[in-house]
């Protein structure tokens, strides 16, 4: 057995391990988390799926998204439940599954409405931190503010980056080439500028690595963030 297998071996066995990961919008977050926490055999929360889930219950109950405190008051009424098992993912309100729906591009336009309010990140920041004590303090959590507000004490805490045009590319293929320029731009670097004057996103807190993914595939960059887990968590 290798050193690093040694390592990965003892988190297994039950030592408290939280990764968390940030970064801006098409940088693999989602993706490489998910595979990174089925590699640690840990639980996996995709913060952005909440803040999306909340969007998508405003906009088909009639909460007006420009009403910051019927969109705090939302976040605070509604039944979310959110999957942690990296193999079984879904996002339900009450006993509708929207695990699809809320990856509409209706969805990705307004969801900035919701991250954009104080009161809705409180209670989702609330929120997303019992997640994590529940799973044990086992699991890879992601998002936009998870190495500085909601897990700023997480054992390890990383930046994942890539360039514009490598984060434009990845959201065409991933939408199945359906979008056009315009859209892809204002799905990924328009709604990064809005997410960004309420968090930070772009450059790296004290104490946080940064992997940029540009130059690398998918394996390449779950490797790489498996490297920082083993030198930082130890
Ligand atoms: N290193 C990589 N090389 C090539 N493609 C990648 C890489 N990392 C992720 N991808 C692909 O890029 C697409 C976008 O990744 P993903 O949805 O994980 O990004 P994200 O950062 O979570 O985006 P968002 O914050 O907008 O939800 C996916 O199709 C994913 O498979
Ligand atoms: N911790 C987080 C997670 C997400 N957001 C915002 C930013 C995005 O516009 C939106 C959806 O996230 P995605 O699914 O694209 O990762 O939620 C945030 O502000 N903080």
């Amino acid at each position: 057995m290798s050193a690093a297998e040694v390592d990965m071996a003892r988190y297994r066995l039950g030592k408290a391990l939280v990764v968390a990961i940030d970064g801006p919008s098409g940088s693999g977050k989602s993706s490489v988390s998910k595979e990174t926490a089925r590699r640690l055999h840990a639980s996996y929360l995709d913060t952005g799926a909440m803040y999306r889930a909340v969007t998508w219950y405003c906009v088909n109950t009639g909460v007006d998204l420009a009403d910051a405190a019927a969109v705090e008051q939302a976040c605070k009424d509604v039944d979310l439940q959110i999957s942690t098992n990296p193999d079984d993912e879904f996002v339900r309100i009450g006993s509708t599954d929207i695990t699809d729906e809320i990856r509409e591009p209706s969805i990705s336009a307004s969801v900035s409405a919701v991250a954009t309010t104080l009161g809705a990140r409180a209670e989702l920041v609330r929120r997303q931190q019992q997640i994590i004590a529940d799973s044990g303090r086992r699991i890879v959590a992601e998002g936009r503010d998870i190495t500085t507000v909601v897990a700023p004490d997480a054992e390890v805490r990383l930046l994942l980056t890539a360039s514009e045009e490598a984060r434009l590319r990845r959201r065409g293929l991933q939408l199945g080439g359906t979008q056009s320029d315009a859209d892809l731009h204002e799905q990924v670097l328009a709604r990064d500028a809005k997410d960004s004057t309420v968090v930070n996103f772009s450059e790296a807190a004290d104490g946080v690595f940064t992997v940029d993914s540009s130059d690398l595939d998918f394996e390449q960059t779950v490797e790489a963030v498996l490297a920082v887990v083993r030198h930082a968590a130890h």
